[in-house]
């Protein structure tokens, strides 16, 4: 359900157009530091996507990310926000244009959920109807019910805060979002939920989005693109995850990346975007599963073959061991 919130600058799809990033020669010197903590950073992240930040600890992604809304000031270089340098524009009103999601969620404790979300359309002056009506579309949309609007943070689970977390980020629709390990917190399991349904929403409102984590596999899964960083802050590579698992660009992207990385290719793709042989029998396969999760069905069963089945359960074709074996090796 399309929002209706905002009067100007939307969207055709009713959101605001996500905006370009561009990082240029960015470079950080921490004062009395030996060595910069980003060190000419030089990349692009196109409109609506999402680039992630990877890399051990101390390489660098978060000043990286904080340089963006100028949390920290950038020592030379510079980056622009759909074309405009960072460096020229008001602090204040960049950061009302770049939602930003830590964490610590930082969520005001003697605040209900709905006054959390608020914070920064109350900043902008928007009237009670407007923000009310704000609070209760962005409640649905991060799946919340809205008898929730009403309770204190410390009245939710993890997973709930760090939706709400998500939600004010997103509250004034801004074209730009930067989240600092924003499920690192929560436990595996809610935390795949978080990184689906972000997924998920993200596929609906195409924000132009910076994510730090230093897991290898929440930046395959979440990332368009990836930057992977080493420490003193200098650039290994750029690039779409599959690109980084099928050709990474030196040693330590390969180290980094794990030896594992022909199976972590096979979570990327889908059956149907695989060649099918004929079927010869063995366990259903639904053709939207991912190849990593048909391998592993294929496995239990102890089959050497599965039949691929569309959504009425016909049959579509056929998977083999051996052709998956190829396609890890590809
Ligand atoms: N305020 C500061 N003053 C001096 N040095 C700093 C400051 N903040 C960070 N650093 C240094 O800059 C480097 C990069 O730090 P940064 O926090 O950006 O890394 P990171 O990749 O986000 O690390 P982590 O994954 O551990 O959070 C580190 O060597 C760190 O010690």
């Amino acid at each position: 359900m399309p929002p209706t919130h905002t009067a100007q600058s939307e969207g055709p799809s009713g959101y605001r157009e996500a905006v370009e990033l561009e990082f240029a020669e960015a470079t950080k010197r921490y004062p009395g530091a030996d060595s910069p903590a980003v060190d000419g950073l030089s990349l692009t992240v196109p409109a609506g996507e999402i680039c992630v930040f990877v890399g051990p600890s101390g390489c660098g992604k978060t000043t990286a990310m904080r340089m963006v809304n100028r949390m920290i000031d950038i020592s030379s270089g510079d980056i622009l926000v759909g074309g405009r340098s960072v460096k020229d524009r008001d602090v204040d009103e960049l950061r009302r244009e770049i939602g930003y999601v830590i964490q610590q969620i930082g969520l005001f404790p003697h605040r209900t959920i709905a006054d959390n979300i608020a914070t920064v359309p109350r900043l902008l002056g928007w009237d009670r109807p407007k923000i009310n009506a704000r609070v209760e579309e962005l409640l649905d949309l991060i799946g919340l019910p809205q008898d929730m609007s009403k309770r204190y943070p410390a009245q939710l689970s993890g997973g709930q805060r760090q939706r709400v977390g998500v939600a004010r980020a997103l509250a004034a629709d801004p074209p730009l979002m930067l989240m600092d390990e924003p499920f690192g917190a929560i436990d595996p399991i809610n935390r795949e939920r978080l990184q689906n349904e972000f997924l998920r929403l993200q596929a609906e409102i195409r924000k132009t989005i910076v994510f730090v984590t230093h897991d290898i596999d929440e930046a395959i899964k979440m990332g368009d693109r990836i930057a992977i960083l080493q420490v003193g802050g200098k650039l290994a590579q750029y690039a779409t995850p599959s690109e980084i698992l099928l050709h990474p660009a030196n040693e330590f992207v390969e180290d980094f990346v794990g030896a594992d990385r022909a199976l972590k290719r096979l979570a990327l793709l889908r059956v149907s975007d695989i060649e099918l042989g004929p079927s010869n029998g063995g366990p259903s396969i639904r053709d939207t599963a991912l190849v990593r999760d048909a391998l592993s069905d294929l496995l239990q069963h102890g089959a050497l073959h599965g039949n691929v089945v569309d959504s009425g359960g016909r049959t579509v074709g056929g998977i083999s061991m051996e052709a998956l074996a190829r396609l890890a090796k590809a």
